[in-house]
């Protein structure tokens, strides 16, 4: 087969991907004209509720699924026209994959070499690299359902870098996993990107871990991308700060309230069961807000019991941008 390899900066490049699935006499609009840039090395996150067209746009990135209509290219490959070479250049974890739950776990990582044709003594060497990589050496004779969840999903990304990806595709690859579990695979994940240049698409439902590892978000809401930036950048701009500010006495909410400085865009006042007043205000930057307001507070006469500054979060990203709490949706 002709080598047909487009060099290009970018890792994955789609323009107007659509998809739209006909369920009985029903037609959903799963993906409705993705745009998507990933440049070389990147680590992308995609957010979204249940159903929002997360894991269709990834099954057609991969050349699992073919677009309705849309173009991509991926890995330097047309995913239509490239399926099998879009293949050999990408890993691709999708939910809950070791389907083969009474293989043992050196069988379902030689199947997957032997899928890629990869020759046998590669495959032992590469195997033994990715069980040590993955903290799984001395597991190759166990079942597959033997293994904890964490095991199995690291399995999963055993099986998903086999084929040395430079692009890995990981599709919630930590959903049920408890907190340190979901640390570990991460570990492991960021350490081989690291060493391996690897460009990272993932999709997740933990806003914790989108915030802390991802270098771009997507959101993606009822088949569009709604926003495109860091996390930083999306909690800048669709999201505030709140800074609590409890008064010693309720008498000093009026005089508070007159003196507030303008970088403060909103005010909600509640009781604490105590009986005392708490202000929550809104602002663009809650740490910086405080020491100028507790010297105005102070100078207006105004005791003030505590403060407490939640910085934006991603929910509350997402909560601006589509009126509903991914966090819920998570839970
Ligand atoms: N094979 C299919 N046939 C019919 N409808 C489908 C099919 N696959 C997905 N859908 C529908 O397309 C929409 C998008 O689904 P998708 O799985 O891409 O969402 P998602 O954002 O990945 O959700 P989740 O976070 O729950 O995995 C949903 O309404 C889903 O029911």
């Amino acid at each position: 087969m002709a080598e047909s390899v487009h060099r290009t900066e970018n890792a994955i490049r789609a323009r107007g991907l659509t998809k739209t699935f006909r369920r009985k006499k029903e037609t959903v609009e799963a993906v409705k004209g993705v745009d998507l840039e990933v440049k070389q090395g990147e680590l992308v996150a995609f957010l979204g509720p249940n159903g929002a067209g997360k894991s269709t746009t990834m099954r057609m990135l991969t050349s699992v699924l073919s677009p309705t209509s849309g173009t991509a290219e991926v890995a330097g490959c047309d995913v239509v026209r490239e399926p099998a070479q879009v293949r050999a250049r990408i890993g691709y974890v999708g939910q809950g994959n070791a389907g083969g739950y009474s293989y043992r776990v050196g069988d379902e990582l030689r199947n997957q070499a032997r899928f890629y044709s990869v020759p046998a003594d590669v495959a032992r060497a590469r195997s033994a690299e990715l069980l040590e990589a993955l903290e799984l050496t001395g597991l190759e004779k166990r079942t597959v359902q033997s293994l904890s969840g964490g095991q199995r999903r690291r399995l999963d990304v055993a099986m998903g870098l086999m084929n040395h990806p430079r692009l890995l595709f990981l599709d919630e690859p930590t959903t049920g996993l408890d907190p340190h579990a979901r640390a570990n695979l991460w570990d492991h994940v960021l350490r081989l990107r690291e060493q391996n240049e690897m460009t990272l698409l993932l999709t997740t439902h933990y806003l914790d871990e989108a915030d802390a590892m991802a270098e771009r978000i997507v959101l993606i809401d009822h088949g569009t991308v709604i926003a495109d930036a860091t996390p930083a950048v999306l909690k800048r701009d669709y999201a505030d700060d709140v800074v609590t500010v409890e008064l010693s006495s309720g008498e000093g909410v009026a005089a508070a309230r007159s003196v507030l400085p303008s970088a403060v865009t909103g005010v909600t006042e509640s009781v604490t069961d105590g009986g005392s007043v708490r202000l929550a205000l809104t602002t663009h930057n809650g740490p910086e807000l405080v020491p100028p307001l507790l010297r105005t507070l102070d100078s207006a006469g105004v005791a003030v019991a505590s403060t407490d500054v939640k910085p934006a979060s991603l929910d509350d990203v997402f909560l601006n941008l589509t009126g509903r709490s991914l966090r819920e949706e998570a839970a």
